[in-house]
């Protein structure tokens, strides 16, 4: 009996040995589907079934095993637990006098993304509803290339030099010796380096744990510098507001929905899209022109504090819709790899040393994880590319066919163009390596508008203090009093309010007695 089969696009003929047992009448697909093993080697009934067998000649045995075996990748070092969708972005307003980015060159113009949402700290089967930072990664796929911008829900970052990276962290996952989180070494960090408490009061406040990402703001955090036709150039700050309307949740909110549904983030967003009620986000930016960064009296480009009301003004750009979802997880979104340092011909993008350290840690991260093409995963793969890459761990595409590999080269090979208006100098920036306190105590003062959100700021923080060994604690009341004393008293009075109400427990990290 001959069958007709779907494969891969195009129409084969199979000719089976015997009878397909599958109920072919019942499936709802054009063509009759039939089961092979990965190679390809169709499935007889009797294989699958393998006790009382020969399980060494069973395809459909081995393949199963040897396969699931070997089906786990690495998570993402951080932002491991994620989702994620399909849409596009439509420019809504003219900002060619700021950038020549083709992709926001035209009123109406569209661009097709993928947006991946993700927990910072959470590890794969951890909870969206852990109070912390939330990220939104959005891969425009332009005709220049991908323009990769990946955001938090806060518009502030924990510290301004890249080498403290992995010591954060460290001290906010798992404790080497216990396995087990330990607020002491987190505090331990914080207080060390005190710029960090800026953002980490940020996520102990309401905006620590949102009603889901499609209910959340995102900032990409950087100063970004864009130049225009001209070669003029101009620093930005990105802005993508929900139009979902902000929202968040108490701790109290969040932990009884996390007991039932780890995972009520992905799906809010999975439902929302399916039902076709597709978020979307305003994407806008702060702008300086390069004589107002020359005259601003703090460093618009510490990624630690926000801009100054006043030195700046707001411009919309687009609008972000999410209108698919994708119809296979770990293809689409697992398997994506953002890169901040993908940035596209009038966006050269920020200067500061946290934007340096990222431009080489996520390839570098990526290679890890999926390998040295990771670009030619489908999710990755940029509209256009030629490159003289050859080689290396699957997948490779077309490998680049019969082009000459190396260049230059008198066969054709691809070859650069010539940008006449890329600016030609370049901004270098140099931090302070100060802690200042001002913006934590603007945060606390100005950004929280009322008592209760300082003091449910406050009721968050403290129960994580009272595990926290005594030097550390010291040194965390004495930030909070330098901060604001209203802060200090209310932390001081909470502990010990907390303290009265529950037996504590000893500290989670056991001192090593030798
Ligand atoms: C020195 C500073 C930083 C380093 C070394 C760093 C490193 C990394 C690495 C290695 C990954 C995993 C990449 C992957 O496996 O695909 C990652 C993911 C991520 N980082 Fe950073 N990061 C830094 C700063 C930041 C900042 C300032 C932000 C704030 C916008 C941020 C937001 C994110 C987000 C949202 C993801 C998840 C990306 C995704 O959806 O796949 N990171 N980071």
């Amino acid at each position: 009996m001959v069958f007709l089969l779907f494969m891969g696009g195009r129409i084969d003929y199979y000719q089976a040995n015997g009878k397909l047992v599958a109920p072919f009448k019942t499936i709802k697909t054009k063509y009759p589907t039939l089961w092979t093993a990965s190679a390809g080697i169709p499935i007889e009934i009797r294989d699958t079934m393998s006790v009382n067998s020969d399980m060494f000649t069973n395809p459909l045995h081995l393949d199963l095993s040897m396969h699931f075996s070997t089906e786990r990748i690495p998570e993402r070092t951080v932002y491991a637990k994620g989702t994620g969708a399909l849409g596009y972005f439509t420019v809504t307003h003219d900002v060619s006098q700021y950038t020549k980015a083709n992709l926001f060159n035209e009123v109406g113009k569209q661009t097709p993304v993928l947006v991946r949402f993700s927990q910072g700290l959470q590890s794969l089967g951890g909870s969206d509803l852990a109070r912390g930072l939330k990220g939104m990664s959005v891969k425009f796929y332009t005709k220049e290339g991908n323009f990769d911008i990946i955001c938090i829900q806060t518009p502030v970052y924990l510290y301004r030099d890249p080498l403290y990276f992995s010591a954060l962290v460290r001290s906010f996952k798992k404790n080497p010796r216990t396995n087990l989180n330990d607020v002491t070494s987190r505090y331990d960090f914080l207080t060390s380096v005190p710029t960090s408490l800026h953002g980490y009061l940020w996520t102990q406040a309401d905006y620590g744990v949102p009603d889901g990402y499609r209910r959340m703001d995102a900032f990409p955090v950087h100063t970004y510098e864009l130049s225009n036709q001209n070669g003029e150039r101009y620093y930005v700050r990105f802005n993508f507001r929900t139009e979902q309307g902000l929202a968040n949740l108490t701790s109290a909110q969040a932990s009884e929905i996390s007991g039932r549904d780890p995972d009520y983030y992905a799906r809010d967003l999975y439902n929302a899209i399916a039902q076709k009620n597709f978020p979307a986000w305003k994407l806008e930016m702060d702008v300086m022109s390069l004589l107002d960064i020359k005259g601003a009296d703090y460093d618009p480009f510490d990624l630690t504090r926000l801009w100054k009301n006043g030195t700046y003004e707001t411009v919309q750009v687009g609008r972000l819709v999410l209108s698919q979802n994708p119809d296979n997880y770990f293809r689409v979104i697992e398997q994506s790899a953002f890169n901040p340092g993908n940035l596209v011909p009038g966006i050269p993008g920020p200067v500061d040393y946290v934007f340096k350290a990222r431009r080489l840690f996520y390839q570098h991260a990526q290679t890890h994880r999926l390998g040295s093409n990771f670009n030619n995963i489908e999710a990755n793969c940029p509209r256009y590319v030629k490159t003289y890459n050859r080689d290396g761990a699957p997948p490779l595409g077309d490998n680049m066919r019969d082009y000459p590999n190396y260049y230059p080269n008198s066969y054709n090979g691809p070859l650069p163009y010539v940008d006449d208006s890329r600016p030609s100098q370049k901004l270098i920036v140099l931090h302070s390596n100060a802690a200042d306190l001002q913006p934590h105590a603007y945060f606390y003062n100005h950004i929280l508008k009322t008592d209760d959100e300082r003091q449910r700021m406050v009721d968050n923080i403290v129960p994580s203090l009272l595990n926290v060994t005594p030097p550390v604690l010291q040194r965390v009341i004495n930030f909070m009093y330098l901060i604001d004393p209203d802060l200090g008293r209310r932390v001081t009075i909470g502990l010990e309010a907390a303290r009265a109400a529950v037996n504590v427990i000893p500290a989670v990290t056991p001192v090593p007695k030798n």
